[in-house]
């Protein structure tokens, strides 16, 4: 999965800037970058919820020519940021959604649904219950659930940690980097979580003014050189960066 030149502005507002960026297959790519750098445009141009204004998103080796094609959209799964469940479905029919719109038999969606929710944590009795009776963490874990319900090949994951405590993003974080692991997935993550980067990346991306800043093996990020990358990832106020 790539991108080639990809540019995407909101009137004046130009926040994608020629941005190029690769995933390997297999590979787990986190994109960093300050509040409004442009992670979720980038993550929306990828999917066809945006339409890049130039430049190209290629998956499996063939450019989307804009919107990704139904078979790319049936291999991948995606946890987004605040779980986004269905309030009127149970936790089942949240995490079998796709395939009880294939028409797969019910039982064995749930099933299949029942599986899932074991290997995130959660007991068979959550099946059942709905989302306004979940924590913020049990609903993560449900949207963690519904993104590897399919065994998808490419799998997104939208800020995973937001509005988590510390232990329970550790938690999340941790079962991200087993699965995608135990799967081989695809991962490509958008954060500004240093714990989720740690946690969950092979490689690291930083973008900044609207472009792939810096890129390198996440085990390598204490020794980056970039002063932008070092003010990211301590926190610091003073520095390169200034907020937009
Ligand atoms: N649909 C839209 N219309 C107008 N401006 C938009 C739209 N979507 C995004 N933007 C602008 O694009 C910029 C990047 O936004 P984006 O949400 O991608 O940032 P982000 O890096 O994901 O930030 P955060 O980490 O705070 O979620 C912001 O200035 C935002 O206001």
């Amino acid at each position: 999965m790539r991108t080639h030149a990809l540019h995407k502005a909101f009137g004046a507002t130009r926040v994608l800037r020629g941005l190029d960026l690769e995933v390997a297959r297999g590979e787990s790519l986190v994109v960093i970058g300050g509040s409004g750098s442009g992670k979720s445009v980038l993550l929306k141009c990828i999917l066809g919820l945006e339409i890049p204004d130039a430049g190209e998103v290629w998956l499996d080796g063939q450019p989307t020519g804009g919107r990704p094609r139904p078979a790319f959209l049936e291999r991948f799964g995606m946890l987004f940021q605040g779980a986004a469940l269905f309030d009127s479905l149970s936790v089942w029919q949240n995490v079998a959604f796709r395939l009880l719109r294939d028409r797969r038999p019910p039982a064995q969606a749930r099933a299949r649904a029942i599986e899932k929710l074991a290997r995130v944590g959660l007991a068979p009795e959550v099946a059942d219950l709905f989302p306004a009776q979940l924590s913020g963490g049990m609903a993560k874990r449900v949207g963690l659930a519904r993104a590897i319900a399919t065994d998808p090949a490419v799998i997104f994951f939208d800020e995973p940690t937001t509005g988590l405590d510390p232990i329970m993003a550790g938690v999340i974080n941790g079962l991200i980097r087993d699965i995608v692991a135990e799967t081989g997935a695809t991962a490509l993550t958008i954060t500004h979580d240093m714990a989720s980067v740690r946690a969950i990346a092979d490689r690291v991306a930083m973008l900044h003014a609207g472009t792939i800043r810096w890129t390198g093996r996440a085990a390598g990020l204490d020794d980056a050189e970039d002063p932008m990358v070092q003010q990211f990832i301590h926190g610091r106020p003073e520095g390169p960066f200034t907020q937009p």
